[in-house]
């Protein structure tokens, strides 16, 4: 297919030289990459990275890394366009349990984070837009636990944007959602990275298709081998593992896991993973 009109600026996400172990046992080695702001013509659009990989590969700890919540073995995260050295709080982060806060209701949920980079009367006006803009006006009222699991989890990703500027990381968003969910998410995550060109989605899942199909780029976390073929400890993003989407054709537009590529181009992931 041919790639749509593109071209690169700024990095918005760096990773150099991430190595992490746990108990001496090497989980990470060795990752460098980054995220480059793209643009396409006529289209405002943030990026969109998918992170796949085994389980237990470590692809939870690399989440914690690039939140800041984790401060690697060596190494280090730069975000944003200004490039700054990741810190916690920096990095919106929707962990596989949402952590909202079970004594306040919904509304005050988003007002506490809005409150994180607004003053009050400004906080007070950006949570009720989002409450509104993520379906939620109708529940403001209920706490965390007489939400549905979709509900919980929208409130969370639209806390997590409200005190985090651009960066959103979303460790596991689609597992346990039913199909109708599952859409509404994905409407709402085009939308995040519609919404500004600097925004930034990293989405690990296990659903390899969902995730591809929203993504610019696709990173696959895997062991690697030497020359002679053996097994080296802890797992990388190597450069060949590191598909630009852009480049290939294949970056989010409307259907787009409905073309003859995409399906060709997950079934070579699913390959790759197998055998390595
Ligand atoms: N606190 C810890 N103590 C010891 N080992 C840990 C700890 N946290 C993670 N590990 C190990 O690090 C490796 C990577 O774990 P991680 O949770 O990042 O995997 P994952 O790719 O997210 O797995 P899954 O897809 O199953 O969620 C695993 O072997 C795990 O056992």
């Amino acid at each position: 297919m041919t790639p749509l009109p593109h071209s690169y600026h700024q990095p918005l996400l760096t990773l150099e030289n991430i190595s992490h172990s746990i108990n001496n046992d090497l989980i990470l080695r060795d990752i460098n990459l980054q995220v480059l702001n793209v643009t396409r013509p006529n289209m405002q659009q943030g990026q969109v990275v998918g992170v796949y990989g085994r389980s237990g590969i470590g692809k939870s700890v690399l989440c914690r890394i690039m939140a800041g919540l984790l401060r690697p073995g060596s190494g280090t995260v730069r975000v944003g366009d200004t490039q700054q050295p990741v810190t916690p709080g920096a990095v919106g982060f929707v962990q596989q349990r949402y952590p909202l806060f079970q004594h306040r209701t919904l509304a005050d949920n988003l007002l506490l984070a809005a409150q994180c980079r607004h003053h009050p009367e400004a906080a007070r006006q950006h949570a009720a837009a989002y409450l509104d803009r993520f379906g939620l006006a109708a529940h403001g009222r209920k706490y965390p636990a007489q939400l549905s699991g979709g509900q919980r989890q929208r409130a969370a990703i639209a806390q997590q944007l409200l005190c985090a500027e651009h960066f959103l990381l979303l460790d596991e968003p689609f597992s346990g959602l039913d199909v109708a969910m599952i859409d509404e998410l994905r409407k709402i995550i085009v939308e995040v990275t519609t919404a500004d060109e600097l925004n930034t989605v990293v989405i690990v899942s296990h659903d390899l298709v969902t995730t591809t199909a929203l993504a610019d780029c696709l990173w696959l976390l895997s062991p690697e081998r030497d020359a002679r073929g053996q097994l080296l400890p802890g797992a990388t993003i190597s450069p060949r593992h590191q598909y630009n989407l852009a480049d290939l054709g294949l970056a989010w537009h409307p259907h787009v896991e409905a073309e003859p590529e995409f399906v060709r181009f997950v079934e070579g992931i699913k390959e790759e993973i197998r055998v390595g």
